[in-house]
């Protein structure tokens, strides 16, 4: 029997671009086989996905040339119906993939297509539900749903029609880290059970614990690496994708093009003016429960603030209050020494920008260009002055090749980029991100933070603060000076991460699992005196010598 999912010679050129997005891309998966694919924002990796499942060319237009066989036939003589039976994706941006109203209904929706019985179906979502630890959520308004919720939501749609091929678009792009480990636990599970996988993931640290033996790494369009784990980790250049620590220290001292050290982040201080106060904040949605219960604190000038906890747990709820888009049930919300509930949201866009957790909920305007310039020129800046905004901030991100493009068009990791650029335009003092660097790559990632960093506590100063919800723990230790743990609705820990994230009973209330650079940092802690990004500890390390390692 011949592999069940081969690709040969495959390219693809949408018709809005004039270079293909994937070039002759070869391989094959056998039945049974799980490989994680990896590569930089907008490398591919979707656009191969969509070959695959159909959705090229049907929704996407474009000039594809190749061969795609799905255990042996060319899918694209196949009805989607029967090929979505044989091949089932789940997509980057949950906000695309939920079609029910609510979850119970969401996740049995592919079952009823397939007309299963009534009774089946409900046995199956539950199971499904319980596997994802989403229970809870069986009966809820899929609208209601965090980021997070949503993900593993999609996720067990796709899981509950068990179908042979599994295409994952980024699964763990917006789970908190125990849900990632349980996350993970299903796919390997479903790998035992002799599911063909193939998991698309920046964090190729944590997509390594499901077990996949090999890694396609897509550069360009192209594949320029397919082979087993370690052979890539020999390979492969630590300063662009995320890897253990210990292949970080075995690569530093042969790296020829070391990264740039990237601005310095001093200890936040606790007498700095308060920017924004959180007095004794209750909240819940309609009449429904408490969501926030007793938040007090109080966001300082020079802080750059890391929000971290499970899914579900008010994060994005809690930055709502302070952008004045919700108003607290109780207590009060300061910003700029003016409650919350005296302004209007546009007076507190002038003071924070705040830069939503799905890109779908923020694109508008027909190109990158006009998305960017919206911001400063909403706020009456003269044209030359907006031109100068709009091509500092796309240089930040990245993006100025793409001014023209539709945001439409671009990867999500792009669109990401697009939306916090657009932030970026209206200079703001206080800078608010839900997730700034979910679904980009490592190097894309630091070069994000380091840029925003750098508005903070660059010569310039051009900004007073920075704040983002991420669950990514090692981007935490990097880049916050502060953090806060939030779980079922209040702030459990508030501290430098040197105190938080040595706290066992906050690690395991914040769902928060260490990482090898977090289990590496504390180990040093003593002789360091604070925490390390990768680097800086591998610098660190190499100067003491390596008896001591
Ligand atoms: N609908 C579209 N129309 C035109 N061009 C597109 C479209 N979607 C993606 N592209 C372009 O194709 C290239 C590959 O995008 P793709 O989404 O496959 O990247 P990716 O590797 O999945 O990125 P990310 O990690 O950011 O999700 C990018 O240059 C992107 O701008
Ligand atoms: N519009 C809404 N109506 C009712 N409940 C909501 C609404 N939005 C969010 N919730 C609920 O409020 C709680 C907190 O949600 P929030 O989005 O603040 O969580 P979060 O910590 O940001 O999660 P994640 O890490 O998944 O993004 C969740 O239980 C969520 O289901």
């Amino acid at each position: 029997m011949g592999p069940i999912l081969e690709v040969r010679e495959l390219t693809f050129r949408y018709a809005a671009r004039p270079q293909p997005a994937i070039r002759d891309l070869s391989f094959a998966l056998e039945e049974g086989e799980m490989a994680l694919m990896a590569g930089p924002s907008g490398c591919g990796k979707s656009t191969l996905l969509r070959a695959l499942n159909g959705l090229i060319p049907r929704s996407y237009k474009g000039e594809l040339r190749g061969t795609i066989r799905i255990g042996g036939h060319d899918p694209r003589a196949w009805p989607m119906a029967r090929l979505s039976q044989q091949v089932g994706t789940l997509l980057q941006d949950p906000e695309r993939q939920i079609v029910a109203a609510d979850v119970l209904h969401d996740v049995a929706f592919g079952l009823e297509n397939l007309g299963w019985p009534r009774a089946k179906i409900l046995e199956r979502v539950e199971e499904v539900l319980h596997a994802l630890g989403i229970a809870h959520l069986r009966d809820r308004p899929t609208f209601q749903l965090s980021g997070g919720e949503k993900q593993r939501v999609a996720l067990a749609g796709v899981l509950a029609m068990a179908p042979r091929i599994l295409l994952l678009d980024e699964p763990l792009a917006s789970l908190d880290p125990q849900s990632a480990q349980e996350a993970l636990a299903v796919f390997r599970q479903l790998h035992r059970e002799g599911h063909t996988i193939l998991l698309v993931e920046h964090r190729v640290e944590d997509a390594l614990q499901a077990g996949p033996r090999r890694v396609l790494y897509l550069e360009d369009g192209r594949l320029v690496f397919d082979g087993d784990p370690e052979s890539f980790f020999e390979r492969v250049d630590p300063t662009a994708v995320k890897v253990p620590f210990r292949v970080w220290l075995q690569r530093w001292s042969a790296l020829t093009r070391r990264p740039t050290p990237g601005v310095e982040i001093p200890p936040a201080s606790p007498t700095a003016p308060p920017l924004v106060v959180f007095e004794d904040v209750s909240f819940g949605y309609g009449d429904g429960p408490d969501v926030l219960r007793g938040i007090q604190a109080e966001i300082r000038k020079g802080d750059s603030l890391a929000i971290l906890g499970p899914n579900g747990a008010g994060k994005t709820t809690l930055l709502k209050l302070a952008m004045g888009l919700l108003k607290p049930r109780r207590g009060r919300v300061w910003v700029g020494g003016k409650e919350t509930r005296a302004q209007t949201v546009a007076s507190i866009a002038r003071t924070i920008g705040y830069v939503f957790q799905s890109p779908s909920h923020m694109l508008f305007a027909p190109t990158v260009w006009e998305e960017v310039a919206f911001g400063p020129r909403n706020l009456g800046r003269p044209p030359h002055q907006v031109e100068a905004d709009v091509r500092w901030a796309l240089e930040q991100v990245g993006l100025l090749d793409q001014a023209r493009s539709s945001p439409w068009a671009l990867s999500f990791g792009q669109q990401k980029r697009v939306t916090i650029a657009s932030v970026l335009s209206m200079r703001s003092r206080i800078l608010v991100m839900d997730e700034p660097t979910a679904g980009q790559d490592y190097q894309t990632c630091m070069r994000l933070m380091n840029a925003i960093a750098e508005l903070v506590f660059g010569t310039a100063q051009a900004a007073d603060a920075l704040v983002f919800i991420t669950h990514d723990l090692d981007l935490a230790l990097s880049f916050a000076n502060r953090i806060w743990v939030m779980a079922d609705g209040q702030l459990i820990a508030d501290g430098p991460p040197e105190a938080v994230l040595s706290d066992p009973e906050v690690m395991r209330r914040g769902r928060l699992v260490p990482t090898s650079l977090l289990e590496a940092n504390r180990q040093y802690l003593p002789r360091t005196g604070r925490f390390m990004r990768a680097e800086r500890l591998c610098a660190w390390l190499q100067g003491v010598g390596s008896d001591s390692l």
